[in-house]
C-alpha cells in the first residue's frame, strides 16, 4: 500500500488550482500521458526548469542590452492610446529613469486597464525583453508591471519550464508551485554518510530548490539538488530491477533437456550455417536453461546479426523438453514477420505455431487460446497480447522478449505476476553501452552476437544534399529497372505520427507519379491489415519501392532489398539511422544507403553523418552517438533525457548510477523484504518515482 503521506502527491492532477478539463489535456500532453486522468500531482515535480530568468538585472534604460530581459524602475510620463479603429497600431506608455526613455508597447488593448495599472507620475517596476529600434528602447507586453510600492509581487528569479502549444508559462509555474507545496516531509531513504559526502539536502528541500532556483548554478545538471533527485531516481530504478530480479531468480526455472530432435532437422534445412557467434550464444542459452536457476539473459546483436535464428534454437530446445515457448515482439508488423519467418524456418520440426496479437479476435482467438491452454500450440508469436489475463499456458518454459529498443520491465513483471516463471531471453537490436544496459535492465547475463553472417558485403553509405534529390530519383529508376528493391524513408516531421504520415504520403504521391504501381506506402497511421498487405507485397516483389516512415526501423527483414534512401537524415539519431540502414545489406547482394540532408549541415550534423559513412559497427556508432548527442537519442526516444528517467541523465550522472547500483545491491542483500526503517523509507521512494510494481512481490507489499 502506498504510504498515506504521499496522498497529496498522488491525487489527480486536476485537483491543483487552475487545471480544468481543457487545460488538463494540455498538461497531459506536456507530461507525455494520454489523458489528464493518467496524470498525478507528483508528475509535475519531475517537470523541472531548463533555465531561469533573473529579474535582478537593473542596468538602467540606456544600458539595457538589445533583446535582453531586464527590469526597469521608472516614472510614467504619458499614455499614447491607439487611434480608434486602428487595431494594428499599438498602445504605448512612456516612462523614464535617470538614463533614458522606454516605450511600453501593447497590442489590441481593450478598456482602460492600462491607465489603472500605469498611472501617470507613478513610479513603477517593469520587467521584460527590451528591443532597440532607431535608438529607441521599447518593451512589448512586459512580463511584469508593478507599482514600486508593491515590488514584492514580482519574483526576482523565475524558473523557465518547457511548454507545450497552448500552455503558457505563468499558469504552469503556478501549478508547479502548488505541486511543490504539496510535498510532505519524507522519511530519509538515503544513507547518512552519502548525504554528507555528496552534500545532499533532503528530498523535499531538493525538490523545492529545483523549482525555486536562486541563480544559474541551481539549474546546472550538477547542482546538488538535481544530483540528489537524479540519485533517488537511479536508486528507485535499480531497486525495482533488483527486486524483480531477486523475485525472478527465486522462482526456480524449469530445467530443460534439449535432445536435438527438433533443432537437428531445422538446422539441417537452414539455407545457411550458424555463425560462430550465433552458435556460442545458443550454447550459453541452453546451458542456462538446463541449470537449476532461471535464465535471465540479454541477447544483444547488431542489426542483421541473426538474432531470430538464435531465438528459434532456444525455443525449439524448450519445446523438445515438452514445454511451450513464446516470442513477444514490440509491434504488430514485427510479430507478423517473426511468425512468417519462424514458421518457415521451423517447418522441418513439424510443430504447432500460432500468432496472437491485439488483432486476433473472435472465434480465431478462442481457438488459439484453447490450443495454448491444452499445450497443443508449442510456439506462440505475438505482441503484449500474449500476456493478457485470458491467456493461460499449459507449460510455458521460455519467453523471448524482442524489446528492440523499447525497454520495459513491465512485461517481465506481468509474466511473473501471472505466477509463471519461464526462462527469459530479452533481445535488443541496438547495441547498447554497458551503462545503459545497467540502467535499463539491471544486472543481466549478456550474450552478444559480434559477428555478421558470412558473405555480407559492406553497405556503401553516401551523404547527399536534398537539392540533388532528382538525381537520386534518376538513379533509383535505373536500379528498379534492374529489378532491385529499395526503401525510401521519410523524415520525422514532428512528434506526431500524423504529420509524419502526411509527409510520407506526399513523397509517395510524387514517386508514384514517376514509378506507378511499383511504389507502396506504409506508415504508422495505417490500419494493421493494410500495413501487412503492403509489407507482403514488398517482400514478394510486387512493390519494389517502399516509401515508409520509421515503422520499418526495427527488425523488418526483406533480404533482397538493397537500396535505402533516408530523407532529412540530419533529423534522425545516429543509432536510429544505423537501424534504418540495417534494413539493407541483409543478403549477399551489395547494398547502398543514401542519406539525404538539408544543407547547410551544422558542425554536429556533419560529424554525425560522417560517423555513419565511415562505420557499420553498431557498437562503435552507439558509443559515438552517446558522445555526440546524449543517450535519449541513442535509444531513439525523441525526448531528451534517458529513457525511463525523468531527471537523471546517464551522461551527466553516470557516477551516480554506479553508486545507486551498489547501494541497491547492498540494501537488497541485507533487507530483501524492505522491512527495516530504511527499507520502509525506500518503499516510499519507489512509490514516489512510480517504480512500485516491484513492491507487490514483498511480503508486506
Ligand atoms: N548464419 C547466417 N548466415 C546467413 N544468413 C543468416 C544467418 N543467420 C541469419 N541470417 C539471415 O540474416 C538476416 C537477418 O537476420 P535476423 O532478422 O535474425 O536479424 P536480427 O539480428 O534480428 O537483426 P535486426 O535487429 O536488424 O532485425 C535474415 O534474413 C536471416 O535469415
Amino acid at each position: 500500500m502506498r504510504p498515506a503521506l504521499l496522498d497529496p502527491l498522488f491525487s489527480p492532477l486536476d485537483t491543483l488550482p487552475g487545471i480544468g478539463p481543457k487545460t488538463g489535456e494540455l498538461y497531459a500532453r506536456l507530461l507525455g500521458r494520454e489523458t489528464v486522468e493518467d496524470c498525478r500531482v507528483v508528475d509535475l515535480l519531475f517537470h523541472i526548469p531548463h533555465s531561469l530568468i533573473d529579474r535582478r538585472r537593473q542596468p538602467g534604460i540606456a544600458h539595457a542590452p538589445n533583446g535582453a530581459i531586464v527590469t526597469i524602475t521608472g516614472r510614467v510620463d504619458r499614455h499614447q492610446p491607439a487611434p480608434s479603429g486602428r487595431s494594428n497600431v499599438p498602445y504605448r506608455v512612456f516612462l523614464h529613469d535617470e538614463t533614458g526613455e522606454l516605450a511600453l508597447t501593447f497590442f489590441r488593448v481593450r478598456g482602460n486597464w492600462l491607465e489603472k495599472a500605469l498611472p501617470i507620475d507613478e513610479t513603477v517596476i517593469v520587467s521584460g525583453k527590451v528591443d532597440w529600434f532607431n535608438r529607441r528602447a521599447s518593451m512589448v507586453h512586459p512580463d511584469y508591471m508593478v507599482r514600486a510600492a508593491e515590488s514584492e509581487n514580482m519574483p526576482l528569479v523565475e524558473p523557465v519550464y518547457g511548454l507545450t502549444a497552448g500552455l503558457t508559462s505563468r499558469p504552469l509555474r503556478k501549478s508547479i508551485e502548488a505541486a511543490v507545496a504539496r510535498v510532505p516531509d519524507l522519511p530519509e531513504w538515503l544513507d547518512e554518510a552519502l548525504l554528507r559526502q555528496q552534500g545532499f539536502k533532503s528530498a523535499k528541500e531538493s525538490f523545492q530548490r529545483l523549482h525555486e532556483p536562486r541563480d544559474e548554478t541551481d539549474i546546472d545538471a550538477q547542482a546538488p539538488a538535481r544530483r540528489r533527485i537524479a540519485y533517488d531516481e537511479f536508486l528507485a530504478g535499480q531497486l525495482s530491477l533488483s527486486l524483480v530480479r531477486q523475485r525472478l531468480r527465486k522462482v526456480a526455472g524449469t530445467p530443460i533437456h534439449p535432445t536435438g530432435r527438433l533443432s537437428g532437422p531445422v538446422i539441417a534445412a537452414l539455407p545457411f550455417s550458424l555463425t560462430n557467434s550465433q552458435s556460442a550464444a545458443v550454447d550459453e542459452i541452453l546451458a542456462d536453461m538446463s541449470g537449476a536457476d532461471r535464465m535471465l539473459r540479454l541477447l544483444q546483436g547488431d542489426v542483421g546479426s541473426g538474432k531470430t535464428a538464435v531465438a528459434l534454437m532456444a525455443m525449439l530446445a524448450a519445446v523438445e523438453s515438452g514445454g511451450q515457448a513464446v516470442l513477444m515482439a514490440p509491434t504488430e508488423i514485427l510479430a507478423r514477420q517473426h511468425h512468417a519467418t519462424l514458421s518457415r524456418m521451423a517447418a522441418p520440426a513439424g510443430i504447432t505455431i500460432d500468432i496472437l496479437t491485439g488483432r486476433t479476435k473472435g472465434k480465431e482467438r478462442d481457438a488459439i487460446l484453447e490450443r495454448i491452454a491444452s499445450g497443443e500450440t508449442q510456439l506462440v508469436i505475438g505482441t503484449h497480447a500474449l500476456f493478457q489475463d485470458a491467456v493461460i499456458y499449459r507449460q510455458l518454459v521460455l519467453a523471448v522478449v524482442d524489446e528492440q529498443h523499447r525497454f520495459g520491465v513491465h512485461q517481465r513483471l506481468r509474466l511473473t505476476a501471472k505466477g509463471i516463471s519461464p526462462h527469459m531471453l530479452v533481445m535488443t537490436a541496438t547495441p547498447i553501452p554497458r551503462t545503459l544496459v545497467l540502467a535499463a535492465f539491471g544486472d543481466m547475463d549478456v550474450s552478444k552476437l559480434t559477428e555478421k553472417p558470412a558473405g555480407r558485403k559492406p553497405i556503401q553509405t553516401v551523404t547527399i544534399p536534398n537539392e540533388r534529390t532528382d538525381e537520386i530519383v534518376e538513379r533509383l529508376d535505373a536500379a528498379l529497372r534492374q529489378g532491385k528493391k529499395a526503401y525510401w524513408i521519410c523524415p520525422l516531421v514532428e512528434e506526431s505520427e500524423e504529420t509524419d504520415a502526411m509527409s510520407a504520403d506526399e513523397r509517395y504521391q510524387s514517386l508514384a507519379r514517376r514509378f506507378g504501381k511499383d511504389v507502396g506506402l506504409v506508415h504508422g497511421r495505417m490500419a494493421g491489415p493494410e500495413k501487412d498487405a503492403v509489407m507482403l507485397a514488398f517482400k514478394n516483389g510486387e512493390i519494389r519501392l517502399l516509401v515508409a516512415t520509421t515503422v520499418v526501423e526495427v527488425g523488418v527483414d526483406v533480404p533482397d532489398a538493397t537500396i535505402m534512401v533516408i530523407e532529412h537524415a540530419e533529423r534522425f539519431g545516429l543509432a536510429q539511422l544505423h537501424q534504418l540502414r540495417g534494413r539493407v545489406g541483409r543478403g549477399d547482394e551489395a547494398s547502398t544507403c543514401i542519406l539525404l540532408y538539408k544543407s547547410p549541415l551544422s558542425e554536429a550534423g556533419r560529424a554525425r553523418l560522417s560517423v555513419l559513412r565511415e562505420s557499420e559497427d553498431g557498437f562503435l556508432i552507439a558509443e559515438e552517438d552517446l558522445k555526440l548527442r546524449g543517450e535519449g537519442e541513442l535509444l531513439g526516444t525523441r525526448q531528451s533525457g534517458t529513457p525511463g528517467f525523468l531527471i537523471a541523465s546517464l551522461e551527466a550522472h553516470a557516477d551516480l548510477l554506479e553508486m545507486a547500483r551498489k547501494d541497491a545491491a547492498y540494501v537488497i542483500d541485507r533487507d530483501p523484504e524492505l522491512t527495516s526503517e530504511r527499507g520502509q523509507a525506500l518503499r516510499t521512494l519507489l512509490y514516489l518515482f512510480r517504480r512500485d510494481e516491484a513492491i507487490r512481490f514483498l511480503r508486506a507489499g
